[in-house]
Parts: structure tokens; C-alpha cells; sequence
């Protein structure tokens, strides 16, 4: 262990920043991108895994208000990120900060109530970092959840967009989870990412909707990540809509793209908490804000719920 806090500004860190012959180590590299090292990452997985008792085996991150999914966990042991060695906090309203893990239809899951955003400050390795710490405490599943805004204008407030594909604007800006020096023990220096959306998770969570009897108001689309924490303008989200994206939110591609470098399936949908609109007008109404998006979320986290529980339910028969 370097003993290295990522927390600390990287000036301030050691001194090992060129060797003898004038290039910056490995490590320095690392800090300099705040990528944390396999090490430090598999030190916060076993202060998990021994104090929780379990390995999970599907991950689960909470979108914005929709933490309660964590409390679907039965025999749950709770950690406070700031209880976790060299993990992040959550800063946001409607991200509680607390790693929860525990049993859910009889499978060993560990969900995040809160994630990380880029825009609190933190470079998108260590965003995405808990899903390394997943992926090393045993995690093989992926379910990523967000709110998001509706692009698409068959899109309702409340409907649920389960996502096939992703538009990568931060990686348009050359900006990636995955960058800096790779270590081989997580994945590929280069990987594909076509197909990174579970086809057979995402034809069993259409199946679950039709049982719901919510299939009217479940799509299947393609979701962008911008910076934040602006919302769009009406000219950025006319470029979007032109791209072929259907919800546009802050969050999970990067997740998705470190959990598809480690080779987890990847489940992941969106909860459309608002319409964005794409005219031009004066209307106060037709401006997404946050206190909307948790209210939206909160009306709609049974169905979320539901959906949670009956596909963890479908993978336990797998199992
Ligand atoms: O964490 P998610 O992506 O669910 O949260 C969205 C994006 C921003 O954090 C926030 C904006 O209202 O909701
Ligand atoms: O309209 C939105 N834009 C970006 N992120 C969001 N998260 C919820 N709604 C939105």
C-alpha cells in the first residue's frame, strides 16, 4: 500500500515525481490522474466484504431520489462513505452517502445510496472508482439507475427508459474514466464497447414491464451524460436530439464504461423526471430543476422498486 490519498491534492503528494532518468513513474501518473491503484481499491473491497460478511454478486447505484431501492435489502449492513477507507462523499440532495449491503430476492447485492457526479469536483476515475470496488468484492451484475431529462418527445414525466446505448459527451472532450496508465488486472487497455447493455437483461426487464402491466410507459433508448450541473440549453439539447439520444442526465456512462472494462453485464435505466424542452419559450414550467427531479423520483420509486427486485429475481434463477 503507497499509503497515497486521493484525496490529496497531487502537488502536495510525494515527491516521487520523476525517476533518474527524468520520467514520472507509474504512480505519479496515477495520482496525477486520480486513478487509484488495484491495491487501494482492493483494501476498501475487503473492509467491505469482512465487514459485511458478504460477497454480492449484483451492484446497484441509486440515482437521484431514487436511493430507496437500497431499501429493499433485506439483513442490511450499512456504511457511511465517510466511515469507508479513501472513499468519496456525496454532496447532492437526494444522495445519502451510504454503501448498503445485504440480501435482495435471495441474491447478495450491494447498492450505493448516492453516487459521484463529475461536477461535485471529482475526475471520472474516481466517480466510476466504486465500481472497481464492486467488481473486487465479487460483483459480476451492474445496475445502474439514474433520473434524467426526456428528449425524445414520446417520452412522458415518469416513464421509464431502459438503456441500450450511450453518447459519450465527455468522451467527445477527451475525457474518460479509463485514462492514465491501465492496469491489465482490471481490464484492456482499449476496450469495445458495443454491446455493453445486457441484451438479455434488457429483453427480461421488457418482460417484467408487460407483468406490471407498465409496458406503455417503458422505452428502450439511448442516454447522453453531460458535465453539469447546468442543465441543457434548447440549442444543446436540438445537437442531442440530432444525435440520436433519447435522455439526457449527469451521471452513468462512466460507471458503465469502467464496469464493461472490468467485464461486469451491465443493467441500466433511466427515470424520465422531466421533458426537456426544445423551444424556445418564456415558461418558467419548461425549466428542469432538481427539487422536481426528487419529487418525480419519489412518485415513481415503487415502480423502480419493483422493477429492481423482480429482475434481481430473474438472475437468482440463473444462478
Ligand atoms: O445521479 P443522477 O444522474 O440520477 O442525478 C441527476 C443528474 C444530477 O445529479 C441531478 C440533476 O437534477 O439528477
Ligand atoms: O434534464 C436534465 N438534464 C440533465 N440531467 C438531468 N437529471 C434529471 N433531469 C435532467
Amino acid at each position: 500500500m503507497t499509503g497515497y490519498n486521493s484525496q490529496n491534492d497531487v502537488a502536495s503528494s510525494n515527491g516521487n515525481q520523476a525517476g533518474a532518468t527524468g520520467h514520472k513513474s507509474t504512480e505519479y501518473i496515477a495520482q496525477e490522474n486520480h486513478t487509484y491503484p488495484y491495491e487501494m481499491i482492493q483494501e476498501i473491497a475487503d473492509f467491505l466484504v469482512k465487514g459485511s460478511g458478504i460477497r454480492p454478486k449484483i451492484g446497484i447505484i441509486c440515482g437521484s431520489g431514487l436511493g430507496s431501492l437500497a431499501d429493499l435489502i433485506q439483513n442490511p449492513k450499512v456504511f457511511e462513505y465517510s466511515k469507508i477507507p479513501n472513499f468519496p462523499v456525496s454532496t447532492v440532495e437526494g444522495h445519502a452517502g451510504k454503501l448498503v449491503v445485504g440480501c435482495l430476492e435471495g441474491v447478495n447485492v450491494m447498492a450505493m445510496q448516492g453516487r459521484f457526479h463529475y461536477y461535485e469536483g471529482y475526475p471520472l476515475a474516481k466517480c466510476s472508482m466504486p465500481v472497481r470496488v464492486m467488481k473486487l468484492c465479487g460483483v459480476e451484475y451492474l445496475f445502474a439507475t439514474n433520473a434524467a431529462g426526456g428528449i425524445n418527445p414520446k417520452y412522458a414525466v415518469g416513464d421509464i427508459m431502459l438503456m441500450h446505448d450511450h453518447v459519450n459527451m465527455l468522451g467527445f472532450a477527451g475525457n474518460s474514466p479509463l485514462q492514465g496508465p491501465n492496469d491489465p488486472r482490471f481490464g484492456p487497455r482499449f476496450p469495445a464497447l458495443v454491446n455493453s447493455y445486457n441484451k438479455d437483461l434488457i429483453n427480461k426487464a421488457i418482460d417484467i414491464s408487460k407483468a406490471m402491466g407498465i409496458e406503455s410507459s417503458v422505452h428502450v433508448g439511448v442516454y447522453s451524460c453531460l458535465g453539469g450541473p447546468t442543465y441543457e440549453t434548447i440549442a444543446e439539447l436540438r445537437a442531442l436530439r440530432m444525435m440520436g439520444v433519447d435522455a439526457v442526465g449527469m451521471s452513468t456512462v462512466h460507471e458503465v464504461i469502467t464496469a464493461r472494462h472490468c467485464d461486469m453485464k451491465v443493467f441500466a435505466f433511466s427515470l424520465i423526471t422531466n421533458k426537456c424542452a426544445t423551444e424556445y419559450s418564456e415558461k418558467k414550467d419548461e425549466e428542469a430543476n432538481h427539487d422536481e427531479v426528487m419529487a418525480v423520483a419519489k412518485n415513481k420509486q415503487k415502480a423502480c422498486c419493483e422493477m429492481v427486485s423482480r429482475l434481481v429475481a430473474e438472475i437468482q434463477k440463473s444462478l
